[in-house]
C-alpha cells in the first residue's frame, strides 16, 4: 500500500504498489524523472542508506534497478536535483558527519540507456562529480617484457598520493611475488565470464591465452579517491577504452632495437614464464608493435631503453614534478570543497538545492553534526562546463559564488523543490516553499536549528 497525491485536485488517495518497495525511511530524496520517481538514500534505524529505488507512477511498480559504478557513502538529508532530464545531482547530506561531496546518479544518459537495453532491465549509474582540474586516467600499453610493470611500480612508489593502479582481473595463475587484490584480482574463467555478461567490466580481452579485464569498480576506486588512475592493459583493451567515455591518455611503451631480441632477453631475465610462454608472448609482441602504429590509438610512444631515462620521460609526459617525489601530480583535484577558482564549501546537510539554468543554488543547512551550526549562505555550483560521466567521473564542476550574508538572494524562487517520502511513506513535497526565506543570516535549517 501507499498513498498518492493527485496534484490537480490536491487529494490523497490510497494506492496499491507492486514490486520491491524501499524500506520505511526518512530524510531521503525522491526525484521525478518523467513518469518515474527515483528514491535515493535516507535514514532508517539509526543508520543512513545509499540504495536506489524507482517507482513507476503509471504501473505503480517499484523496482530496485541495477546500479553501475560505485555509489556514494550512505547518507540522509542530502539534496537531489534533476539535470537535463538525464542525471540527478546529489549534494551533501550526512551519516554521522556532514558531507560536501557531489555525485551524479545517471538515470537517462546514453550510457544508462545502452546498458538498460543490453540487460533488458532498469539501470542507473553513479558518477562522482569533481571540481577543479581532474586528472585523466592513463592507459599504459606495450608488449610483454618491455617494462610496463617496472615503470608503473616506480611511479606508484614515488608518488603514492597522486597515482593509483587499476587492479585488473585475470584468469592467469599468480606469479611468485604477486598478491591477489594488489597486482591482479586472480579469478576463474567461468566466474569472470559471468561477471563480463553482467557488464561489470569496462573492457576485457583474451591475452596470451588468458582472460584479462578492467572492472568499473577498479577504475572507480582510484578516480573517486582523486588520484590519477593508471591502467596496464593490452592493445585490444586500449582500443576498447578509446571507444569508451573514459577520456584517458594513451601511452605505448616500446623496446629499443632490436626489439624482439631485447624483449626475449628481458623476459628470460624476469624468469617468470616457461620457454613456451615466452615464445607465445614474443609472437604476440610482433602483432602489438604493429597495431601500435595506428596513429589514432596512442597519444605518446615511449622507448624504454635505459630505465632511468624512460622513467624521467614518463614523468615528464604525465606532468609530474620530478624534484619532489610524494608531491601531488599536476592536475590533481580536490574531491569536494575547493573549486578551481578557489571558492570553498563547507560540508552540509539539511540544505536545499534548486536548479536555475545551468547553475544549482545550494542554501542553508547545517555543518558537521558535532557542532550543528546552521548555515546562512548561498553557494552556487556551475554545471555549464560538465563533461565525462558514467562510467567515470563527471568533470568541470565549479563553485562560483559563496555568499555568507546572501543579501538579495533571500527570496529566490525554488524552481525544482526536492520531494521526499516521509517516515510513514506518504509522498510529500519537502520544500514547496523555499527552505530559506527572508534574511538568510537568520536561517532556519531543515532540522530546526537556528543561528
Ligand atoms: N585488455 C586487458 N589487458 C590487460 C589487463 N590487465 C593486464 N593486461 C595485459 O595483459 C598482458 C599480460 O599481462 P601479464 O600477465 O601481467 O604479463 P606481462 O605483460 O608479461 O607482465 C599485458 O599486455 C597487460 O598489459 C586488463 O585488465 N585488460
Ligand atoms: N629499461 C630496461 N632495461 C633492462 N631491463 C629492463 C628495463 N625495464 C624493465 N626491465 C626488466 O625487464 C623485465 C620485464 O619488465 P616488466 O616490467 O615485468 O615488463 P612488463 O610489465 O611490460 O611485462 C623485468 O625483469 C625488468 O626488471
Amino acid at each position: 500500500m501507499g498513498e498518492e497525491l493527485d496534484t490537480e485536485n490536491q487529494e490523497w488517495s490510497n494506492e496499491s504498489f507492486l514490486g520491491h518497495c524501499p524500506s520505511p525511511r526518512s530524510l531521503h530524496t525522491a526525484t521525478c524523472v518523467g513518469d518515474k520517481i527515483v528514491v535515493f538514500g535516507g535514514h532508517e534505524d539509526n543508520s543512513a542508506k545509499n540504495d536506489v529505488y524507482i517507482l513507476d507512477t503509471v504501473t505503480h511498480r517499484w523496482t530496485k534497478p541495477k546500479v553501475f559504478g560505485t555509489p556514494p557513502s550512505p547518507r540522509c538529508a542530502h539534496s537531489a536535483v534533476l539535470i537535463d532530464g538525464e542525471r540527478i545531482l546529489i549534494y551533501g547530506g550526512r551519516d554521522s558527519m556532514a558531507k560536501g561531496d557531489i555525485w551524479f546518479l545517471e538515470v537517462n544518459t546514453a550510457f544508462v540507456r545502452l546498458q538498460s537495453k543490453l540487460l533488458n532491465m532498469e539501470v542507473v549509474a553513479w558518477s562522482k562529480g569533481v571540481t577543479g582540474k581532474a586528472p585523466r586516467p592513463v592507459v599504459i600499453c606495450g608488449p610483454s617484457g618491455v617494462g610496463k610493470g617496472t615503470l608503473i611500480g616506480k611511479l606508484m612508489k614515488d608518488f603514492p598520493d597522486s597515482f593509483g593502479f587499476s587492479v585488473s582481473h585475470t584468469t592467469r595463475r599468480p606469479r611468485e611475488k604477486e598478491q591477489d587484490g594488489v597486482h591482479y584480482h586472480f579469478t576463474q574463467r567461468h566466474t569472470m565470464e559471468k561477471e563480463i555478461s553482467e557488464r561489470k567490466f569496462l573492457e576485457s580481452a583474451d591475452v596470451h591465452g588468458n582472460l584479462y579485464g578492467t572492472s568499473w569498480a577498479a577504475v572507480d576506486a582510484v578516480t573517486n579517491s582523486g588520484k590519477t588512475c593508471i591502467l596496464d592493459i593490452d592493445v585490444q583493451g586500449a582500443q576498447s577504452v578509446r571507444k569508451s567515455p573514459l577520456d584517458a591518455i594513451f601511452v605505448f611503451i616500446k623496446p629499443p632495437y632490436p626489439e624482439e631480441a631485447e624483449l626475449r632477453k628481458r623476459l628470460h631475465g624476469r624468469g617468470t614464464e616457461s620457454e613456451e610462454q615466452i615464445q607465445k608472448r614474443l609472437r604476440n609482441a610482433k602483432a602489438e608493435l604493429e597495431r601500435a602504429k595506428d596513429p589514432t590509438l596512442f597519444d605518446h610512444i615511449l622507448v624504454n631503453a635505459k630505465l632511468d631515462e624512460a622513467y624521467e620521460n614518463l614523468k615528464a609526459l604525465l606532468g609530474v614534478d620530478s624534484i619532489s617525489p610524494h608531491a601531488k601530480a599536476n592536475g590533481n583535484f580536490e574531491h569536494h570543497g575547493e573549486s578551481a577558482n578557489g571558492f570553498e564549501q563547507e560540508a552540509r546537510s539539511g540544505h536545499s538545492a534548486s536548479l536555475m539554468g545551468s547553475k544549482v543554488l545550494i542554501c542553508g543547512g547545517v555543518t558537521a553534526s558535532a557542532s550543528t551550526i546552521a548555515l546562512g549562505d548561498v553557494a552556487v555550483l556551475d554545471l555549464s562546463k560538465i563533461s565525462g560521466g558514467a562510467p567515470g567521473i563527471t568533470r568541470g564542476l565549479n563553485w562560483v559564488v559563496t555568499n555568507s550574508s546572501a543579501n538579495g538572494i533571500g527570496n529566490h524562487n525554488m524552481q525544482q523543490p526536492s520531494v521526499s517520502l516521509s517516515q510513514n511513506h506518504k509522498l510529500v513535497p519537502l520544500t514547496s516553499e523555499p527552505l530559506v526565506a527572508g534574511n538568510l543570516s537568520s536561517t532556519k535549517a531543515a532540522n530546526g536549528f537556528t543561528r
